[in-house]
């Protein structure tokens, strides 16, 4: 049987969730590398692939899969993972799906926002930062992240539960691409401080190794944009 081939980016949030969690349960996999800043996900090649040219990408087997939650979710399945990743109890998965459809306009949404609008478009376009978009990407990811800590993780240790899932493996990734860009996620926000630290421990060494390149970004940001 063919290994699986994993099509990414590592400046990807739902890149990292994938690689993230491929690594952290030991699945075999390729690695193929996509780099969007050089327009790698228009080759004719990768269209093929992907024709909405995005990553991340499965091939399993010539099973060709898009859409890192649909990922996560087939690859609990596929691969007989440990239950608490993606519970087979009704309602504890239930808890999963609904942060799933939560987050892609209350997380993903504004964390993109704010990291396309401090990184990608001033170097896409050669623009200044539009400091008002900015602002309304800031308002807006603190409201998650005020969210996060007053109703998820209220009464337990992780986002839809008390252990681990796939939810915090994706959660925790997509909220990396907002403190690469400078923002403050865990000011007066104990539970989320705890849970960040939480998640990292459960996934690490991967977790570093997984946002090595993003870290690097995150470090050019503090000493060049730390003011915006
Ligand atoms: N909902 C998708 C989002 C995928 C996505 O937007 N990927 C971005 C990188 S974060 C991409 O490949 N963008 C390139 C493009 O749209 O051309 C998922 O979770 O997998």
């Amino acid at each position: 049987m063919a290994a699986l081939k994993l099509y990414f980016d590592p400046m990807s949030q739902p890149s990292r969730a994938v690689l993230l969690f491929l690594k952290a349960n030991s699945i075999p996999f390729i690695e193929k590398q996509i780099t969007l800043r050089k327009g790698e996900h228009l080759t004719e090649e990768f269209l093929r692939i992907n024709p909405f040219h995005k990553v991340p990408v499965i091939d399993d087997n010539g099973f060709i899969l898009t859409e890192s939650v649909a990922i996560l979710k087939y690859l609990c399945g596929s691969r007989h993972m440990p239950e608490h990743w993606y519970p087979v109890d009704v309602c504890r998965r239930a808890r999963v799906d609904e942060f799933f459809g939560w987050q892609h306009t209350n997380l993903w949404l504004p964390s993109s926002l704010l990291f396309r609008t401090k990184y990608i478009e001033p170097r896409l376009k050669n623009i200044p930062v539009d400091l008002e978009k900015l602002h309304r990407a800031k308002v807006s990811m603190d409201q998650t992240l005020d969210q996060l800590e007053n109703v998820f993780l209220r009464r337990q240790d992780y986002l839809c539960g008390d252990d681990i899932s796939i939810a915090d493996v994706h959660a925790i990734c997509v909220l990396m691409q907002a403190d690469a860009a400078g923002h403050d996620l865990i000011t007066g926000r104990p539970r989320v401080a705890d849970w960040i630290g939480r998640v990292k421990l459960r996934l690490q060494p991967h977790f570093d190794d997984v946002h090595s390149t993003l870290y690097a970004v995150r470090e050019k940001f503090a000493r060049t944009q730390a003011n915006l």
